[in-house]
């Protein structure tokens, strides 16, 4: 992955919560000295999709024109300011959580230490079906991304009548995403087999019409993917790094998708912790791809899962040992057994491989008084965490 801007606290898109979900609902405000959330503007969405691409609909609730580039950030909010924590225009003044999704992303604001662009980085574990992001000159060619013949079939199965949108998007990687440094050069052959497929294959572990956060998008994947192949779902990508949720914005705007996709800048613990500007964002299925391993990834992301919910974590070969190296401290942190399943059987080979974690319970943070006293002896027998 290439060096990116960090910055915490941006949303755009729409919110919408099909199946009881929390909406998100940031309210305009920024703690004196804190990272300011964002903005951009808005205006209407072009009249024109681009070809393979569904026109927005007339009622589509958020557009953008892009004011700024993909590596220009925003400027810094005077301490104390009310800044705005949403790319967009509100279409309801009243609701700054719904607004526009701009063509570009433009305020970037870029406080330093927000999030440590090295950290997120290391957190990033590059397991089979990572994305490498290098920094390149390299365009790919339109025709690098043609559906390969072979795999067409599958492609239908898994997309059906959005396959025109999938491979707008799979043009959109291995172009843009290319030039951008947010997709290896080299993946541009294999979009369709390694990401787009893989991905698509998932959405049978999602229930119909449920609330999807995914955790570490980079450029989309699985959650840009889940929502072109299953337009029943609402997804929230979310993604620390500037330049990725730059373009997040850019393809949701490009996708005509801006009805049912959302992108929130920031880590999963801010997105799951909230703030005062922001109310913490849970959803029925919380998705990650090669972002961090399974004990990791459980702490980050089983905050974000309603109880009874589930994450849904696609993983390569080494799924099975993850689950007995983690299950102890995925359950430790609230979740239940880790199961493995295969999807997308008989439709694409390999079928993928998902680790899955309902959240059982509710684990609350080990509060810092009680560890201290319990270090000093003063209570045996504590558990490292408390039920709320
Ligand atoms: C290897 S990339 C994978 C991107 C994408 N999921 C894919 O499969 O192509 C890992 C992504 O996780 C993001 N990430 C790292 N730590 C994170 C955290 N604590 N919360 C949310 N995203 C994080 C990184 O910024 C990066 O975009």
């Amino acid at each position: 992955m290439t060096h990116d801007e960090t910055t915490a606290g941006a949303v755009s898109g729409p919110g919408g919560t099909p199946s009881g979900p929390s909406p998100v609902r940031p309210e305009l405000a920024a703690e004196p000295g804190e990272p300011a959330p964002l903005f951009s503007d808005a205006t209407p969405e072009p009249a024109t999709p681009p070809p393979g691409v569904p026109a927005v609909p007339a009622d589509a609730p958020f557009s953008g024109t892009p004011s700024g580039t993909a590596d220009e950030p925003a400027p810094a909010a005077p301490a104390g300011s009310a800044e705005p924590a949403f790319s967009g225009t509100p279409t309801d003044p009243a609701d700054p959580a719904f607004v526009d999704v701009p063509v570009e992303p433009a305020f970037v604001d870029v406080p330093a230490g927000a999030v440590d662009p090295a950290a997120a980085l290391a957190d990033a574990t590059d397991d089979s079906a990572a994305v490498e992001s290098e920094g390149s000159d390299e365009r790919s060619s339109p025709a690098e991304v043609t559906l390969p013949p072979e795999l067409a079939e599958a492609a239908r199965t898994l997309f059906g009548d959005r396959l025109d949108l999938a491979a707008a998007y799979a043009e959109l990687l291995a172009t843009d995403g290319v030039v951008r440094g947010l997709i290896g050069p080299r993946e541009a052959p294999r979009i369709w087999e390694r990401h787009l497929l893989n991905c698509a294959a998932m959405a049978e572990r999602i229930p119909e019409g449920a609330t999807v956060l995914d955790v570490g998008s980079g450029a989309g994947l699985p959650g840009l993917v889940l929502a072109i192949a299953r337009p029943d779902l609402t997804v929230t990508l979310i993604e620390p790094l500037a330049r990725r949720t730059s373009f997040l914005i850019e393809a949701v705007q490009h996708l005509g998708l801006t009805r049912m996709v959302r992108v929130f800048r920031g880590r999963a613990d801010e997105a799951a912790a909230g703030s005062r500007d922001i109310a913490p964002l849970s959803g029925d299925i919380v998705t990650a791809r090669a972002v961090a391993p399974l004990d990791r990834l459980a702490a980050w992301c089983l905050p974000l899962v309603v109880p009874g919910g589930r994450l849904v974590a696609l993983k390569g070969a080494t799924a099975a040992d993850e689950v007995a190296e983690h299950a102890e401290a995925v359950t430790r942190l609230g979740g239940g057994q880790p199961e493995v399943h295969r999807c997308g059987v008989g439709v694409i080979e390999p079928p993928a491989t998902v680790i899955e974690v309902v959240r059982e319970r509710v684990v609350g943070p080990v509060r810092k008084k009680a560890a201290a006293k319990r270090s000093r002896g003063g209570r045996r027998g504590g558990r490292g965490g408390r039920d709320r």
